[in-house]
């Protein structure tokens, strides 16, 4: 969207020279539908039921045993509720306490059903208790299990994973997401649970007390399903929507916090702002109607709870009509009928609201569950591991090489025959594009080959794991990577140097009295991603990690280019001297820094325009090469 900023600066700018309404320019710019047309290409909505495996991902992340023994403990705690209305409909319906009993007989069992009744409480509380203490322990199970899965998962996504979806896409995964895994689903897959147990028991309580219920309960329990059926479908899909609706969000929020100065600089804070409230409106649009379907359940519940609690009471009062049931219906069975119905509108009420709750939930698992399925890079490690030495000459060989980014783009290599003779120092020209870069990327494999192999010291880097190759490789990047912490973190992340090496290399880095005179020196913190170095201290922060490694092959992709010129030709006589015996690929924007290289790549387009040392390339006057020392003054 920043880089949109001044293109669309200009054509504000035009619409208002074109003499056109505010209102029409406004209009033209939130239709920032492009944006969300955006996100709707990258991040697709499923639609129907959730699949059964979803709920079967969900299961296994607690570990089955877990789950069963859950369920094991809800039926038990079930158990106990049903054996506590049962109990209870035992002794009012007890003749003893109506007979003209003796006192010590009533005493007797008063003290025989308060026992029980107690016992019961008792068993029902640890059973809860049990229970309670289990689905605590399996919710978490789940929920880390699945935060792994996913992390790991998006930790070793292809680097074409990320060129495709934006950021906000994949926190909205780790925040929402994992927040609704966290609180939500788990809790409404218990109350499934209880529900279903309570309303089987009632439907049983029921039946027993007034079995021509069994009338009542065919046509109403299919009037809920019809209900809950039509509810769930919507709130599903609006539950999806919002979900979506909030990644842009989240996108256009962390895009924001990043581009701060550029959004002040151009001075359009109003219309992010306004970006922001619209993308929030969208959000909220779903929501409301997320809500509205909610209300539109509630009232139909409560209308169909009253028409059973009707239907019962209507029953209890006809069966006293037919003499068989007359005499098998007593005013303790009434009694509880018309507790257990009073009881099974609640239940399914409650019930309509979990499966709904639970299937909404359960999107997160889903979408959780994509993001752990997406296609991983290659394996860490492989069989093939490569001796402790290797690369011990640093040979490196492309042979008919070519790659690209996605299957669906064009090639970004093609034909690469070359091959780099041992410690040689190669410079890498090239116009932008032609893909200098793309070249370091496939040498770390975050681009895979799609034809051709490249082969160092003689093996193919494609049958290694991409740990071992990339530990053995050395890369000096156009941005420096710095991670929080102290510089002694960042240039040796696992404490394998002692102090002076860590000094010898801030020295030969120019950077020994810049740290030296930090508060805490080695211990001082670099800030966030380095924040509190300049751009050109970060990359010579970077130079001394690789300096520190010191692996035989050695690739620098513009690293000094925000460094001064004096620092830069430091740095570079420190490079040729400490890296004297290694393999150098230097991608180069200052040619000068590439004068004294063995041979000289020029890339054009992604092949090889020249390649050949810097004396021969300069004395061909029709050259590439040539044309760009011209360019750069380097030759007359
Ligand atoms: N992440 C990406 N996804 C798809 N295509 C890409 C990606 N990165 C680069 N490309 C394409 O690959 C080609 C080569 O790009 P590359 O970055 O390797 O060029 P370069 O020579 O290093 O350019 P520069 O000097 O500007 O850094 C370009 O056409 C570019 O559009």
């Amino acid at each position: 969207m920043l880089r949109r900023l001044e293109s669309t600066t200009v054509s504000v700018k035009e619409g208002r020279e074109a003499g056109e309404s505010p209102s029409r320019q406004a209009s033209q710019e939130f239709d920032d539908d492009e944006d969300d047309d955006v996100y709707d290409e990258q991040e697709e909505v499923e639609t129907g039921k959730v699949a059964w495996n979803v709920y079967l991902t969900y299961f296994k992340s607690m570990g089955l045993r877990n789950a069963f023994l859950g369920l094991l403990l809800i039926l038990v705690s079930g158990g106990f509720s049903l054996a506590y209305s049962i109990w209870l409909s035992l002794w009012t319906g007890d003749e003893v306490f109506v007979n003209n009993s003796t006192e010590s007989v009533k005493q007797a069992a008063m003290e025989k059903y308060l026992g029980g009744m107690s016992a019961l409480g008792v068993g029902d509380i640890s059973a809860v208790l049990c229970f309670t203490l289990a689905a605590a322990y399996c919710f978490c199970e789940a929920s880390s299990n699945l935060h792994r899965t996913l992390l790991s998962n998006i930790l070793r996504a292809k680097s074409s994973f990320f060129d495709v979806k934006p950021l906000g896409m994949i926190l909205n995964r780790f925040s929402k997401d994992i927040d609704v895994v966290d609180t939500g689903v788990g809790w409404s897959v218990v109350y499934l649970a209880w529900t279903i147990i309570a309303l089987l028991t009632s439907i049983g309580g029921i039946l027993y007390a007034t079995p021509f219920f069994v009338i009542a309960i065919i046509p109403i329990s299919a009037l809920y399903l019809y209900i809950q059926r039509f509810y769930i479908c919507t709130a599903r899909q609006l539950r999806r929507l919002s979900s979506k609706a909030s990644s842009p969000i989240y996108a256009h929020f962390s895009e924001t916090l990043h581009g701060c100065q550029t959004i002040r600089a151009y001075k359009h804070q109003e219309r992010f702002i306004e970006d922001n409230r619209d993308k929030i409106e969208k959000f909220n649009v779903y929501r409301y109607f997320d809500d509205s379907s909610d209300n539109w359940l509630d009232v139909r519940m409560t209308a169909t709870g009253g028409l059973l609690v009707f239907l019962a009471a209507t029953f209890c009062v006809v069966s006293t009509q037919i003499p068989y049931l007359k005499s098998h219906l007593t005013s303790s069975l009434v009694g509880l009928a018309l507790t257990l119905v009073f009881d099974i509108t609640n239940v399914l009420n409650g019930m309509v609201w979990t499966i709904s709750n639970v299937e909404t939930n359960i999107v997160s698992v889903e979408r959780i569950k994509e993001y752990s399925e997406i296609e991983r890079e290659a394996d860490w490690t492989t069989d093939n591991k490569p001796s402790r030495q290797w690369p011990s000459s640093g040979v490196i060989e492309f042979s008919k090489y070519a790659t690209r980014y996605r299957p669906e783009l064009d090639l970004v290599i093609k034909d690469f025959n070359l091959e780099i003779h041992s410690k040689e120092k190669i410079g890498i020209v090239g116009r932008t594009g032609a893909g200098k870069s793309s070249l370091t990327l496939a040498l770390f494999r975050m681009i895979e080959s799609a034809k051709g192999c490249i082969k160092i010291d003689g093996v193919d880097i494609s049958t290694l794991g991409l740990h071992d190759l990339r530990c053995r490789l050395t890369i000096l990047p156009q941005d420096p990577v710095l991670f929080s912490g102290s510089f002694r973190d960042n240039l040796d992340p696992f404490s394998s140097y002692t102090d002076s090496q860590l000094w010898e290399v801030l020295s030969q880095c120019q950077l020994k009295e810049y740290v030296s005179n930090q508060p805490g020196q080695l211990t001082a913190e670099c800030g966030e991603g380095g924040k509190n170095l300049s751009v050109g201290q970060r990359q010579l922060i970077c130079l001394a990690r690789a300096l520190l490694r010191k692996t035989k092959i050695l690739i620098m992709d513009e690293a000094t280019a925000a460094v001064d010129l004096k620092t830069d030709d430091v740095i570079q006589k420190t490079i040729r001297s400490e890296f004297a015996d290694c393999t150098i690929l230097t991608i180069a924007h200052r040619l000068n820094t590439i004068m004294d290289c063995d041979r000289i790549l020029v890339m054009s387009k992604g092949t090889i325009a020249e390649f050949d040392s810097p004396k021969s390339l300069l004395d061909n006057k029709e050259s590439i090469f040539y044309g760009m020392a011209k360019d750069a003054g380097l030759v007359e």
